[in-house]
């Protein structure tokens, strides 16, 4: 670039529940200084104004028909990323178990889709100095023409360590069970399923700390930037 200034630069980051997409998303943008957008946390927004509105979620007519009606407003600053629904923080409700047993079926929902997609692509292009998004279907369907597009992976006992950590001291086994559960509900669902692009990098993390993670994407990051 003429100025110096670095280039903008689009990062679709996706994969399976525990896999590190939101810790190293945000560490690579904060590092990076790019924007960065949880869709995760969208979808789980829009989840929990149907549970709390009395939707019945188990009905896709009934999540289609009000999929457009809540107002989900997502702060991108890496270090202190937002969620609101009608003005309402819900980061903290939307990440209880209620709401993680439920998200699965009402992101399946075309129309849920289409409206949550559709946000995200206005986010994306209007995040100037560049955005990681983070995600299931962002490299696939969202931003196909991403500039770089990660697929993170790990094993599932890897990742249920991982989660048990984070929620002290929950069984092991259940959780490996219910992330399995939610990874097989996301991957098999018609409308824009979790799946890694054609030409995505994968990165096997099972065996990388989040500190080594972090660092191998911010270099693929610098290096599509140069060759910009
Ligand atoms: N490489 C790693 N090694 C050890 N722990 C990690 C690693 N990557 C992430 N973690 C930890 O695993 C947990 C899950 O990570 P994170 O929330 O970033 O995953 P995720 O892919 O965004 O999950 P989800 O899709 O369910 O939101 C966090 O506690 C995080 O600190
Ligand atoms: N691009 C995406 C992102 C998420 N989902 C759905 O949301 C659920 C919660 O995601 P987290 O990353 O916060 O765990 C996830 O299980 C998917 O059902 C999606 O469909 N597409």
């Amino acid at each position: 670039m003429e100025n110096g200034a670095a280039q903008p630069v689009i990062v679709a980051i996706d994969g399976p529940s525990g896999t590190g997409k939101s810790s190293t998303s945000k560490a690579v943008a904060a590092q990076l200084g790019l924007s960065y957008l949880d869709t995760g946390a969208q979808y789980r927004a829009i989840t929990w104004w149907m549970v709390n509105n009395g939707i019945d979620i188990e009905d896709p007519t009934a999540v289609a028909a009000v999929a457009g009606k809540p107002d989900i407003v997502s702060g991108t600053d890496p270090q202190g990323p937002t969620i609101t629904v009608d003005g309402v923080d819900v980061a903290v409700p939307i990440r209880e178990q209620d709401v993680t047993s439920k998200v699965s079926a009402v992101s399946a929902v075309p129309e849920v889709r289409a409206r949550i997609t559709e946000l995200q692509r206005t986010i994306a292009s209007s995040a100037d100095g560049g955005i990681v998004v983070e995600g299931r279907d962002i490299g696939t369907t969202v931003l196909p023409d991403a500039d770089l597009k990660i697929f993170l992976t790990a094993s599932p006992e890897a990742r249920a360590a991982r989660r048990s950590g984070e929620l002290k001291g929950a069984d092991l086994h259940t959780t490996r069970e219910a992330l399995i559960k939610r990874d097989a509900a996301d991957a098999g669902r018609k409308t824009s399923p979790l799946a890694k692009a054609g030409d995505a990098v994968e990165v096997d993390t099972t065996d990388l700390t989040l500190q080594q993670v972090i660092e191998c994407v911010v270099t693929l990051v610098e290096e599509k930037r140069a060759a910009k």
